[in-house]
């Protein structure tokens, strides 16, 4: 076979006739062969077409739904930004929400099949930054530089009257004037201690791995129920300058119970006299080399080296803080290392804050204590002392628990005690859904300031000096691609001159002197995306307990080194992609770099601080690359691939329709199967699958896989069960309801797999709801490509463009994803086929959120199909559904295949689970 012949003859074939029946050989194009087919593709995937394809047209907008508006719209505006403050006698914390105009309102009218213009998902982003207390006029730069004072939109415009911001912590009493002269903002002054409650409470009970305990070096994660019906009650201990301890109870029961003036302020004035140190970070990290015992008197140097055994005091035991100087007469301030006063420092105001905490939570029979304040700053040593002394205190009976947040808790209170005026939309939004967490994922955008620039922007002559004060908005990226094209001599007219605040790898924070929550070997926040058009997957069995990986790699050292191996060694293929899809500029090139820069700090830093992002399993790691391609400016890497793949399928289709209708009921259920699995090959995220396309003998390997699906068992094969479930649907006169299948790949996959698996289950009379990509991932089909592509398939299938034109009608009729209907002879010919987005952007599925329109199909759907090794293995392999489950998937990693099923590479997985008490599928009521 000549792959090159084949490849001509497709590309010179005509669409079908629309008005033709499905299946009927004579009305048929004359299409080719499944071999030809194959071999097409193989042309189309090494060949180097340099023939530019037309700009993406997938929206802008993160997500994009059929279904009716949420509740929630968020002003119609292109950009907002508001804020909150906390500012405390050490720090000021900032909250604030950016609305970037890429999440647009959503028109009305959409119909099935939609159009490009409907977008939902009105939300925004959720930011945390702080500030030294005594430096506030960087805060008033920053502000400025955002033009958060500005509050467009606000509804101030011409009233004259100033913006009103909430503040909380002591300088919203102290500052009012500075504000309102400097910014033009009045203060609203918010209870301190309302504010951490009500930050405390909506972290708890909406981020995903927000509280955890800590005990030597791990972190361990809490899961709380969606409904926080098992948060309270709780010892919240703020430790700030100063420390106060709350007792909550319920989201707006709380009690100050108690306090000290030992606190953060405490340990860093006491320690910046004591070791000269001129920053926080500093004095922490040198108490984690001192060593206590030669400033601390310990029960030894009391009892002669002994324990005091019979109060249980072991001889290493702190007896008295400080207490060893008194020891040593003749020995000054300069004979002790500093080091070792930072270790004695830290230890004496954690014990002592622990064991205040600890009789607080004794006294109120509280069993969790949650400490907060930035005194904590995520170190390590700091939360192990804490843990260590509510371990001691408590004789093992309660827990020391942390929070990612810790300092914000005040000031993200504050944020969210908005109620009516310039953001009641953002405040509904936050309010309204303050206990779903489908609606808030955090990000982790590797910032700027980590960034080396790349030689050329070294070698430039950009002049060091300050700041430049009018704020653009821009993006780093392009701040550093703008470097890039100065040093590159490519400056553009609208390039402004050669300025310090573009040099390469200068973040705003840096420049406003603020900084992000992170220390090195401390926990990272993120930015908090809310995306009211989110929601969790109602059909999940057991949603508390729902993680969307099944490999952990925070967890699991060798994984994790495989993994990270593994994606570090696909950035140049990557890469590659990505420059092709923008035309090879030097723009593109330089968005290039930007990109293998930025997943791969994300790699390195997953791999020294395994926790640093919580949670973190495949799953999350394959969607941040992706996230990263986005922020760099790629909109869609594999749009030429799945274009040429998918051009090359469709072609193809007829054939295989006419052959599967040639078959008897079960050797079709098989060939339909086997379509799906050796149709899941074509994936360009496998390292080991590229290869094989680069070598030009895809053709063979996926005849090979063809070949090797003829001999069952698979490794994982529940064939046999499926089908007998099938037959018996059609002999009971049963069938399922409604399927919701959520694809994977373009190409053939979707194409000769996935579709004919649809169209099989519509002519069983069973609604079809296929949920695909929102947003470009790898070559996998988005649901907007995939409209098209079904509008083609029902040029060549009736029961296709019948299932299309059932569902646009009911869609038209009801406004928003229907629920099933009733069959009746009134019912239309053709089961509706719905194509929805899945709400999301990476090549794995989190089921924890997903569209509007998927949450809502869920209603009555008895089965669930997901396909491929990213949505049935990567993620969800492991996940019970309230209905039968259908998880099919070729698994092209040898990793994988090993790890969960002892196997090997390019075997093949289909699962069939049934709800527990057998069938599930429901009487046709004709
Ligand atoms: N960069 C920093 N500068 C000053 N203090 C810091 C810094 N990082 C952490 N801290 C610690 O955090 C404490 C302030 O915590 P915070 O929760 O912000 O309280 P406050 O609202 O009283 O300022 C300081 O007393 C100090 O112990
Ligand atoms: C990203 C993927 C999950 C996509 O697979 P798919 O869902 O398309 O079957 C998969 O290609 C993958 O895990 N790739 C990385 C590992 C490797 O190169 O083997
Ligand atoms: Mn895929």
């Amino acid at each position: 076979m000549e792959p090159a012949k084949m490849s001509m003859r497709t590309t010179g074939e005509e669409d079908a006739d629309p008005g033709k029946q499905d299946g009927d050989p004579d009305t048929l194009p004359k299409s080719q062969s499944y071999l030809d087919f194959l071999a097409s593709l193989t042309g189309a995937s090494i060949s180097r077409d340099s023939q530019e394809m037309p700009q993406p047209s997938t929206p802008k907008g993160a997500h994009r739904s059929l279904g009716s508006a949420p509740s929630i719209h968020l002003p119609h505006m292109q950009y907002v930004n508001h804020f909150a403050v906390d500012i405390g006698g050490s720090l000021v914390k900032l909250v604030y929400f950016s609305h970037h105009g890429e999440d647009r309102d959503r028109k009305d009218g959409a119909e099935q099949g939609g159009s490009s213009d409907v977008i939902a998902g009105a939300g925004g982003r959720l930011h945390f930054v702080k500030f030294e207390s005594r430096r506030l006029p960087q805060l008033f730069d920053f502000i400025e530089s955002k033009r958060m004072h500005i509050l467009e939109g606000a509804g101030t415009e011409g009233g004259g009257a100033k913006p009103i911001v909430k503040a909380t912590g002591g300088g919203a009493y102290k500052h009012v004037e500075d504000f309102s002269s400097r910014l033009g903002l009045e203060l609203e002054k918010v209870d301190e201690m309302e504010s951490l409650v009500t930050g405390t409470n909506f972290l708890l009970s909406v981020i995903q791995d927000e509280g955890f305990t800590f005990w030597k070096g791990k972190k361990d994660y809490i899961s709380i129920q969606n409904d926080s019906s098992d948060l309270f009650p709780y010892l919240l201990v703020n430790i700030g300058s100063g420390v106060s301890l709350l007792k909550v109870d319920g989201h707006n029961q709380y009690e100050r119970v108690s306090g000290t003036s030992l606190g953060g302020g405490t340990f860093w004035g006491l320690g910046r006299l004591l070791t000269g140190c001129t920053s926080f970070d500093e004095l922490l990290e040198l108490s984690t080399r001192g060593d206590n015992s030669s400033v601390d008197m310990l029960v030894g140097d009391i009892y002669g080296g002994l324990d005091y055994e019979k109060i249980g005091l072991e001889a290493t035991t702190i007896a008295s803080s400080f207490g060893k100087i008194l020891m040593n007469e003749d020995k000054s301030l300069e004979d002790y290392e500093p080091a070792d006063m930072a270790l004695a420092l830290c230890r004496m105001i954690s014990y002592n804050i622990a064991q205040i905490a600890y009789l607080n939570a004794k006294k109120y029979n509280l069993k969790r204590i949650f400490f907060g304040g930035f005194f904590i700053r995520g170190h390590p040593f700091t939360m192990q002392t804490l843990s260590y002394a509510i371990n001691f205190w408590s004789k093992g009976e309660m827990r020391a628990l942390f929070l990612r947040h810790e300092g914000f808790l005040g000031a993200l209170g504050a944020f969210l005690m908005y109620e009516e005026g310039v953001s009641s939309n953002i405040i509904r939004t936050l309010s309204e859904r303050r206990h779903s967490r489908a609606n808030f994922v955090e990000r982790f955008s590797i910032q700027a300031k980590h960034y080396s620039p790349p030689p050329q922007a070294q070698d430039s002559q950009v002049p060091p000096g300050p700041p430049q004060r009018a704020h653009s908005e821009k993006s780093w990226v392009e701040k550093f691609m703008q470097v890039g094209r100065l040093s590159a001599g490519l400056g553009g007219k609208d390039d402004p001159p050669s300025s310090p605040d573009y040099a390469a790898g200068v973040s705003e924070y840096d420049l406003w002197g603020a900084e992000t929550n992170s220390l090195s070997s401390g926990l990272e926040v993120g930015v908090l995306h809310v995306d009211p058009s989110l929601y969790q997957f109602p059909l999940l069995e057991d949603p508390s307990s729902y993680e969307p990986s099944v490999i952990d790699i925070s967890m699991d050292e060798e994984q994790r080194s495989y993994w990270i191996g593994v994606l570090e060694r696909q950035i140049p293929s990557t890469s590659e992609k990505a420059m092709a899809s923008l035309g090879e500029t030097e723009e593109a090139k330089q968005k290039c770099d930007a990109f293998k820069w930025m997943f791969g700090s994300h790699l390195e830093k997953l791999r020294k601080e395994p926790q640093v992002y919580g949670k973190f399993g495949l799953s999350e790691i394959l969607e941040m690359r992706e996230e990263c391609l986005r922020e760099c400016g790629f909109k869609d890497v594999y749009l030429r691939q799945k274009k040429s793949e998918n051009e090359a399928a469709i072609k193809v289709l007829p054939d295989l329709l006419a052959e599967l209708d040639a078959m008897d009921e079960p050797t079709r259920l098989l060939s339909l199967i086997e379509g799906v699995l050796a149709g899941n090959i074509f994936d360009w995220g496998s390292q080991a699958c590229v290869e094989l396309y680069k070598n030009g003998t895809i053709l063979d390997i996926y005849k090979q896989a063809r070949s090797d699906l003829k001999s069952r068992p698979w490794r994982v094969d529940h064939f046999d069960a499926f089908r007998a479930k099938m037959l018996a649907h059609t002999a009971a006169n049963r069938r399922y309801r409604r399927a919701i299948i959520l694809v994977d790949n373009s190409g053939a996959d979707i194409v000769l797999g996935m579709l004919p698996l649809a169209r099989e289950l519509l002519q069983r009379g069973t609604e079809v709801v296929i949920a695909a990509n929102s947003l470009p991932a790898l070559n996998d089909i988005t649901a907007q490509e995939l409209r098209q592509l079904a509008k083609q398939a029902g040029r060549v299938c009736q029961v296709i463009r019948g299932g299309l034109e059932t569902a646009n009608a009911l869609y038209k009729k009801y406004r928003t994803m229907p629920q099933v209907q009733p069959v009746t002879p009134a019912s239309p010919a053709y089961s509706p086929l719905y194509i929805i987005e899945n709400g999301q952007g990476g090549p794995c599925l989190n089921m924890r959120r997903v569209s509007h329109d998927l949450a809502m199909a869920a209603e009555g759907a008895d089965l669930v199909v997901l396909e491929g090794m990213g949505r049935a293995i990567h993620s969800n392999y492991t996940t019970d559904f309230a209905c039968d489950t259908l998880k099919l998937a070729m698994v092209k990693n040898r990793m994988l295949a090993e790890t969960l099923f002892n196997g090997e590479i390019y075997d093949c997985v289909m699962k069939f689970e049934t709800m527990r008490g057998g069938l599930s599928a429901h009487p046709v009521t004709t």
